[in-house]
């Protein structure tokens, strides 16, 4: 074997190594959520086992498994696994024996207030790597990758804007932004009728945290407060860099895909939410 294809072999199985860490906690951090998920149900009285929940979970592995261009049998024993996972960290038998456990003691196990409940999930969100830790998994996503989902998103939001001719101050300007925590950056330049993504120099530049950028796309967190804050903060060509802000804020919020404002809203949450334990936990 070459000494060159000796070295990419070797950098290929670290990248392999990044990635089965990552999903190994991923799934460390589904099971507790499914326990948790178990104790509100048994707080509701509702069954712990959820077939149609179950069926919903496969389905979505399915489609993002189309996306994503991975084999479906994989996707589906994949999340198999960790339904599996689910149940037993919610006291159920792989076999679904329904909890047969419970009943053979007559008793049901300790119901968490709500406090202790939401309590129970911001300390679990607190063990949630912070942004900076995933930052080398996502840069190990090939960057043309990462640029061409960025650009379908970017371009499906804004198409209407650009339709309108809202974006005209766009035509051939690059403005930039700089995710400081997971170092990464990207500019959008608008190309005719397209939008065009790329990690070349930009005029200006709108720089944050993924969780307070995450906070502004989803429209948890007004511009004018995170720029005051200087928890954003614009480089460059302030003009365009204005203009831009001022695009966004006017963007009709039911223009942006249903679906997508939903992962906003839920990331965003989820994110700030666990930035929050993080800095309960560094306090404590
Ligand atoms: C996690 C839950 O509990 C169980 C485990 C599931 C899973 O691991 O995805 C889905 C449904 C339930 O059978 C839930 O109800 O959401």
């Amino acid at each position: 074997m070459s000494v060159a294809a000796g070295v990419a072999l070797a950098e290929l199985r670290r990248a392999i190594d990044l990635v089965d860490g990552g999903a190994l906690a991923l799934l460390a951090v589904r099971g507790r959520l499914a326990a948790a998920a178990g104790r509100c149900k048994r707080r509701q009285c509702r069954p712990v086992h959820d077939g149609p929940r179950e069926a919903q979970v496969h389905a979505r592995a399915q489609r993002l498994a189309a996306r994503w261009g991975l084999a479906a049998d994989t996707a589906q024993a994949a999340m198999e696994v960790a339904i599996v996972d689910g149940r037993r960290r919610q006291g159920l038998a792989a076999d679904l024996d329904q909890g047969a456990a419970w009943a053979a003691t007559g008793t049901m196990p300790a119901m968490p207030n709500s406090t202790s409940r939401s309590s129970r999930i911001h300390a679990l969100l607190g063990r949630l790597p912070p942004p900076v830790r995933l930052a080398r998994w996502l840069r190990v996503m090939p960057v043309q990758a990462r640029h061409g989902a960025i650009q379908r998103a970017c371009t499906r939001v804004l198409a209407p804007s650009i339709a309108r001719g809202d974006l005209d101050f766009m035509q051939g300007r690059r403005l930039g932004v700089e995710v400081t925590d997971l170092g990464l950056r990207w500019v959008i330049e608008r190309r005719g009728d397209a939008l065009h993504v790329d990690d070349g120099a930009a005029e200006a530049s709108v720089r944050g945290t993924a969780t307070d950028l995450l906070l502004l796309a989803a429209r948890l967190e007004d511009a004018d407060t995170l720029f005051f804050q200087r928890r954003l903060v614009l480089t460059g060509d302030t003009e365009l860099g204005l203009t831009a802000r001022n695009l966004l804020e006017r963007l009709p919020w039911e223009s942006v895909p249903l679906g997508l404002r939903i992962g906003l809203n839920r990331g965003a949450r989820l994110a700030r939410t666990a930035r929050d334990a993080h800095r309960a936990r560094a306090a404590a």
